[in-house]
């Protein structure tokens, strides 16, 4: 490797220590896999890495890059028992390998901020949906009381992220863990839809690559304007109540479709059915299948473009 070297602080737990770190390069956090399904992002991280081996990128940043839940790769699916990406939370009681697997990220996450105090840290956490997108490339920002820098926004729509979602309280997901916990520029990343390896289309993902490889080298990233980006903030959040819960439009309806005042969503025999009020809703990572008492859909409204800085 060029630049650094790399050390494994456990399984998928890979820290890039770079010679000569440059001046304004930050302490970054990449993580692909959390669901392990979601197999573009392994890619996208493979192809980086690869190129950092093969010395056609110079190390210059520190970076931990993990690999988040290998057993669910390994088998192809979401999860092996329970969902990894609601379980980062210190208090966390579980038992069960998903909740030692969030244990284990979230201490190696603390131990890498940890070694570096000085440097602003970042977070991206890359997945990708379920269904198609009228936005295929969009971030959630996590709940936060730190605002977001407005050069992020700035990064993220030179990487061609197409839109924004504001999330409207804790939902202990892994880029909330890092902003929550650490103050870090966190988010998660959603990247198109998630298809077996070997059936991706990296070509869109060519900017968000470009940017990985800047963080990586400690090069400042390409920016955009971010009012190319469409902001959403949630309005809504639907829970799967009982057994008895069902959506009422279609499996394949794509995230960031609009409800008119009216549209019956949902039925569900414990707590009623929800039909959209006055303003129309857009649904965003719409699922029955979840488990009883978690997130089946985000309901979704637009808002402004956070304001640029002054000058
Ligand atoms: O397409 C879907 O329904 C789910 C895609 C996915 O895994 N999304 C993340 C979003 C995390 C967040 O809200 O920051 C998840 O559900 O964990
Ligand atoms: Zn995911």
């Amino acid at each position: 490797m060029t630049g650094g070297r790399w050390t494994l602080r456990g399984p998928g737990l890979l820290e890039l220590i770079p010679d000569t770190p440059a001046a304004t390069s930050c302490a970054g956090v990449l993580s692909v896999g959390i669901h392990g399904n979601e197999t573009a992002p392994i890619e996208l991280m493979g192809d980086l890495l690869a190129r950092l081996e093969a010395g056609h990128l110079r190390l210059g940043a520190p970076l931990l890059v993990i690999l988040g839940n290998p057993a669910a790769i390994c088998a192809g699916t979401r999860f092996v028992s329970t969902n990894l990406n609601r379980l980062f939370r210190r208090d966390l009681a579980e038992s069960g390998d998903e909740p030692d697997r969030a244990r284990a990220l979230m201490a190696t996450v603390d131990a890498f901020y940890a070694r570096h105090p000085d440097r602003a840290r970042l977070h991206y956490d890359l997945h990708t949906a379920i269904r198609d997108s009228r936005y295929p490339r969009f971030v959630v920002e996590p709940f936060t009381q730190t605002p977001t820098s407005p050069t992020q926004w700035a990064w993220l729509a030179g990487a061609g992220i197409q839109a924004v979602l504001h999330q409207h309280r804790h939902s202990w997901t892994f880029s909330h863990y890092s902003r929550h916990y650490h103050g870090a520029q966190a988010f998660t990343l959603e990247l198109g839809r998630a298809r077996p390896f070997g059936e991706n289309d990296l070509a869109p993902l060519a900017p968000l690559g470009a940017l990985l490889a800047a963080l990586l080298e400690g090069r400042e990233p390409a920016s955009a304007d971010p009012a190319t980006m469409a902001f959403f903030r949630v309005k809504h959040e639907l829970m799967r109540r009982s057994e008895a819960f069902r959506l009422c439009f279609p499996d394949n309806t794509p995230n960031f479709t609009e409800f008119a005042p009216g549209t019956r969503l949902t039925r569900d025999a414990v707590g009623g059915d929800f039909i959209v009020g006055d303003i129309p809703l857009r649904v965003v990572f719409p699922n029955a299948d979840v488990e009883l008492g978690a997130r089946a859909a985000l309901l979704v409204v637009p808002t402004p473009t956070p304001r640029a800085p002054p000058g």
